[in-house]
């Protein structure tokens, strides 16, 4: 489905290119997600759905996969009830009192919320009109914007690199990790995002990631990524697909400082978990609008 959305005429995405809503279609190099270190944008091209309503996308949907909306709105409901549970787990496990604190801000109930369920694409360096330097990148180095991310990969599509603690080490996040090879899938890689860093003053950690180019090998060229893929899949052309859901509170929701004994006890700063941190609460839709501007420079400069 993502390869056939991608694939659409240039004018059919042209006509869901993304709003300040954050929803629909980015081109390749428009999103900037480390701007203070990239040349150009991420080499990659990105279509965000937001909510859905009977299964009717609320937002422009290129006539090619109009058909394919009730099937992407019922993984996105599925996407949703996972975070409601893993939100339920981080508050049991961090005691917040009460233990659903984190559950609730995220029911849909609460109102709208900057929720994203995202395609991606990120072509081979080898399709690329344009010479690469070795500081080109799929995406920019960043923390993600929500609370959580769940985020699906393919077999033999490595490229996903986190930052370890000492701030310099990048480390390759395997999309097989030991004891899942015979899963028929690779496993949901969860991610911390930004709000769960500030609710937790740090404790939890907004990992900073990015997406590289395969230096060579697995996945590196046309043709290279058809080992191992799923099933039925080997026209690929190395193309890179990935899925992620953003699961954002409602945009009222205030980020201060959970209740909670361990999160309170906890003196590592928020600094230091969140290189965007300033001690003043913000709500969801604030920090969201924060983070938007600056990865998105051409979309907000008329403001
Ligand atoms: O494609 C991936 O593996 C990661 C994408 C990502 O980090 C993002 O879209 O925020
Ligand atoms: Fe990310």
């Amino acid at each position: 489905m993502c390869k056939r959305l991608f694939d659409a005429p240039v004018d059919e995405k042209e006509a869901c290119k993304i709003q300040h809503n954050n929803r629909g279609w980015s081109a390749m190099n428009y999103e900037t997600l480390d701007p203070a270190n990239q040349r150009v944008g991420d080499f990659k091209e990105s279509f965000n759905f937001g909510d859905f309503a009977d299964g009717k996308a609320q937002q422009p949907i290129p006539p090619t996969i109009v058909a394919d909306e009730p099937q992407i709105s019922a993984f996105r409901d599925l996407c949703y009830n996972l975070s409601l549970k893993l939100n339920t787990l981080l508050g049991i496990g961090l005691e917040v009192t009460p233990p659903d604190f984190f559950t609730t801000a995220h029911l849909r109930s609460r109102g709208p919320s900057g929720t994203i369920l995202r395609f991606l694409r990120y072509p081979p360096r080898s399709a690329l009109g344009q010479p690469t330097t070795s500081n080109d990148v799929r995406a920019g180095a960043h923390s993600d914007y929500g609370s959580l991310t769940l985020l699906f990969r393919l077999r033999g599509q490595p490229g996903l690199e986190i930052l370890l603690r000492d701030g310099k080490t990048w480390s390759p996040v395997p999309v097989v990790p030991p004891g899942t090879e015979d899963d028929p899938a690779p496993p949901i890689l969860m991610n911390i995002g930004d709000l769960l860093s500030y609710w937790t003053n740090g404790l939890l950690r907004s990992t900073v990631h990015r997406v590289v180019f395969p230096s060579s090998g697995a996945g590196a060229g046309a043709g290279a990524a058809g080992g191992g893929l799923v099933e039925g899949e080997t026209d690929l052309d190395g193309m890179r697909y990935s899925i992620a859901y953003f699961c954002h509170p409602f945009g009222g929701a205030e980020l201060g400082s959970v209740p909670s004994e361990r999160v309170k006890a906890y003196k590592g700063g928020l600094a230091e978990g969140n290189p965007y941190a300033e001690r003043k609460v913000l709500t969801a839709d604030e920090h969201l609008k924060m983070r938007l501007k600056a990865s998105y420079a051409q979309l907000y400069k008329e403001e």
